[in-house]
């Protein structure tokens, strides 16, 4: 099996467990501004583009990342992996008939990342919302990246790279890598930092113009929601960032502008030095709390 046909259109969407769906629900509709439509007393299905779903909040004990579901290109680019998996002996599970409906999705499969344990899903298709997202306050453009911290993070890198086809975009020491799945263009869908044991950095969502992380900064002030690092801005992808805990503790990050990749003639990966400017160049650096709440469930407790 080539490894060049498993091909993304992008990071599908994210489903976090939260302990108050409810709570979670207003937070991320009335102070994130992504768009809730659909849901029960446990689970909530939240968007910020045309797909049904880009964040899916689910009831439960600890919070924790769920899942990460990935968009593939196609269906060819989707049986690509599953053979792919098949031949390196990593178990790929369909998801049944009935949940595929309730997420609106067609053709999807689930593995257990071997070396973080965190659930990845990848399917080739999800319908699209009923009603396409407006902005309210503010322009979120779409779910951005998710950043796990890894144990084994050279590994985690490594079945990233040649298993899944993802490509380095850039690093920082060997504290942090940032990863596109290619052929996305975006500097990172995902990251992979150091950690002593997997767990949730942050999730991501970008937004449109720089007056949105303006804004957010007064209005998470307002509502005394804790900023917990920024704004700033990452070197790295260029994006002018800011931070922030949702109502369990779960770090959420605003970013304005990102670097794009082409598909060829890409440039090369950079390591940047292990110093506070890499991570901002304005100087600001993170609170205690900063990615700090997020255990990674595993497929067989999911
Ligand atoms: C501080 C974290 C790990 C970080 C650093 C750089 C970028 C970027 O280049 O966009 C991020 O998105 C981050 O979350
Ligand atoms: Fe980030």
């Amino acid at each position: 099996m080539n490894i060049d046909q498993i091909r993304y259109k992008r990071l599908g969407y994210v489903a976090l467990t939260v302990t108050d769906p409810a709570r979670s629900l207003a937070f991320y509709r009335d102070i994130v501004g992504v768009h809730a439509f659909e849901g029960d007393q446990d689970t909530v299905f939240l968007c910020c583009s045309d797909r049904h779903h880009d964040l899916m909040l689910s009831r439960g004990a600890t919070p924790a990342l769920k899942r990460i579901g990935w968009e593939m290109e196609s269906p060819e680019a989707l049986a690509a992996l599953v053979a792919h998996m098949g031949e390196i002996g990593v178990s790929m599970f369909p998801v049944d008939a009935a949940e595929a409906s309730l997420l609106r999705i067609s053709n999807a499969y689930r593995m257990s990342e071997p070396t973080t344990g965190a659930t990845f899903e990848f399917y080739s298709a999800m319908e699209k919302a009923p009603q396409a997202y407006t902005p309210t306050h503010t322009n979120v453009s779409r779910l951005g990246h998710v950043v796990l911290s890894s144990p084994r993070k050279s590994e985690t890198e490594k079945f990233l790279l040649e298993h899944m086809n993802f490509r380095i975009s850039d690093q920082i020491g060997p504290i942090v890598t940032f990863m596109r799945c290619f052929p996305n263009p975006l500097h990172h869908s995902f990251g992979v930092g150091h950690g002593d044991a997997s767990k949730l950095g942050h999730i991501n969502f970008m937004v449109t113009d720089v007056d949105d992380i303006g804004r957010a900064n007064n209005r998470m002030k307002r509502n005394s929601v804790p900023i917990v690092y920024g704004p700033g801005r990452h070197p790295t992808s260029n994006s002018v960032f800011f931070y922030f805990l949702d109502p369990d503790g779960i770090t959420v990050e605003y970013s304005f502008g990102m670097e794009e990749f082409p598909e060829e003639g890409a440039r090369e990966p950079r390591m940047f030095p292990l110093v506070p400017e890499s991570f901002d160049s304005w100087g600001g650096s993170p609170e205690a709390t900063f990615s700090k709440v997020g255990d990674v469930e595993t497929l067989t407790s999911a």
